[in-house]
């Protein structure tokens, strides 16, 4: 059972125009803890009706949050940081519960979802506009940068908060309001959110969060003229949708979508430090995550020894309930996402790879995995095309630098991708050959709010965080101001 320091953070309704509501017709979702697969709660399964509700509740709210100054708004933004970080414990444990990630990742990833919340309170300040050099004696040009209006996030569930702020953060600092559907399987971090949002003083209509039908609710957030900026984290397939959905009303867009990561190992690098950099890329959240190392290569001369630290490191991870103390790994969210782990191991064992490191379903049962390591894998094989989206470390064999960058381009995603390397000039040629929107050198974890986060090719559109993740919710107006 779930015992919260202050139990109205667990809200078993939705946030729609400053009131807790269910749905029209009542019905709900089951919420479950996918260690246990104990039910947790339920929420309110919406749909059209009540996403439109939401829409038209934001707009209402947007002349007054545009016109509030941007200290006004910022200092808002401020207090709702301080409530997430003040709440953190009852934050984790509720993600820890609906996600499965242990606890300690929890905690850090409510810091890491605070940050955004921090980082555009200040950006709000610094929206800046132009004054330019008039070509006309008797006019002057200006150039403003103002709020895009009503925008709509669709969020996934295996970053339940931070993948919330890194929108929410930047709307609202721009002065937009939003409307936000989190994943069904994680709805409570988004929910709680809410509660922390209404404490801080954001006015009614400015943040709702909506759960249920993922189709209605999308369909309703993609086709209503009113919303004009849709901001989507999740899987490339569902981003491609939403996209062709967005086109009929031109609304503007951020995807952030699926990943494939390289990894790779040169015969320099520091193998300790490599193999550190992969467990930490690899294994978070379970391999959970978008930027996780997806395809790890090593070249011939350290491939062996290599192997051998990986495995050694990766039988340390201990499987089990997030919940519980000292646990490295979760369960994966969901039968399904074993079900693909099984698929890829399967295929590569059947195409010729070895088995170095686990291989099976974890004898805790539910959705855990044994932490996995494969060598000899190959280009032919799935996990060399698809995100496997679990604790797969496959291990790849190169000889040279550019057959290393060829393989690492080889794939129509470009988010993250991580090398190990002390040789400046290799560093300098790898670094600007990757075609990835983010670049790892000697490290497996890249995230932070301060740096611009997004991907290229089929990994999405836009970036969140940095100074860039405002431009996302601004529009560029040019005044031509005659009559001097
Ligand atoms: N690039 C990033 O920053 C980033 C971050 C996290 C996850 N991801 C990607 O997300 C995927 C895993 O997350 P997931 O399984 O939740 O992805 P998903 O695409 O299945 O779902 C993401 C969100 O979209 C909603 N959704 C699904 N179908 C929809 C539809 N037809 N209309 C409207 N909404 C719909 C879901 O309910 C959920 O809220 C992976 O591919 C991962 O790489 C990317
Ligand atoms: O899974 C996607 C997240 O964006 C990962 S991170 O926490 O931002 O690295």
């Amino acid at each position: 059972m779930l015992t919260l320091k202050d139990p109205s953070l667990l809200r078993q309704q939705c946030f729609i125009a400053g009131e807790w509501c269910d749905a029209d017709g009542g019905a709900t979702i089951t919420v479950t803890n996918p260690a246990t697969g104990e039910t947790l709660g339920t929420v309110p399964q919406m749909g059209a009706a009540e996403t439109r509700r939401a829409i038209e509740a934001a707009h209402a709210a947007w002349p007054a949050w545009r016109r509030q100054p941007a200290k006004a708004r910022a200092a808002i933004l401020r207090k709702w940081n301080d409530l997430i970080l003040a709440n953190a414990d009852d934050l984790a444990l509720l993600m820890t519960a609906e996600q499965g990630k242990p606890l300690a990742e929890s905690k850090g990833e409510i810091s890491y979802a605070a940050s955004f919340i921090e980082w555009f309170a200040e950006e709000a300040k610094r929206i800046a506009g132009e004054t330019l050099a008039s070509p006309w004696p008797d006019k002057r040009v200006l150039v403003t940068r103002e709020p895009i209006g009503v925008s709509a996030a669709i969020t996934p569930w295996n970053f339940p908060a931070a993948m919330i702020t890194r929108k929410a953060g930047p709307a609202l600092a721009a002065g937009c309001p939003m409307v936000v559907k989190p994943a069904e399987l994680t709805p409570f971090s988004a929910l709680a959110l809410a509660v922390l949002a209404e404490r801080a003083g954001v006015p009614a209509g400015v943040f709702s969060v909506i759960t249920g039908a993922s189709r209605a609710i999308g369909g309703e957030m993609t086709s209503n003229p009113i919303v004009r900026k849709l901001s989507f984290t999740g899987s490339t397939a569902v981003g491609r949708l939403l996209m062709e959905q967005c086109a009929p009303t031109i609304k503007k867009l951020s995807l952030e979508l699926g990943g494939n990561a390289p990894f790779i190992v040169f015969d320099d690098a520091d193998l300790d430090a490599a193999v550190e950099g992969a467990i930490a890329s690899k294994y978070r959240n379970a391999g959970q995550t978008c930027v996780c190392a997806n395809r790890i290569y090593v070249q011939d001369g350290v491939y062996d020894a290599f192997a051998a630290k990986l495995v050694e490191a990766a039988r340390k991870l201990k499987v089990g309930n997030g919940a519980d103390a000292g646990v490295t790994q979760g369960p994966l969210i969901e039968e399904k996402a074993v079900a693909k782990v099984e698929e890829h191991i399967a295929d590569a064992l059947g195409k010729g790879a070895r088995l170095l490191l686990g291989g099976q379903r974890h004898e805790l049962g539910h959705s855990f995995f044994q932490p996995t390591v494969l060598a000899d894998v190959d280009a032919g094989m799935l996990v060399a095309r698809e995100e496997t989206f679990g604790p797969l470390a496959p291990l790849f064999r190169f000889k040279t630098d550019d057959e290393a960058v060829a393989l690492a381009n080889d794939t129509e995603f470009g988010l993250a991708a991580y090398f190990y390397s002390r040789d400046i000039g290799r560093i300098w040629r790898v670094a600007e050959g990757l075609e990835s929107g983010m670049v790892g050198v000697n490290t497996g974890l890249i995230s932070t709010e301060i740096a611009p986060f997004g991907g290229v090719k089929q990994s999405g559109l836009g970036r969140e965080g940095s100074t860039h993740g405002m431009d996302d919710y601004l529009v560029i107006k040019y005044i031509c101001m005659g009559g001097i």
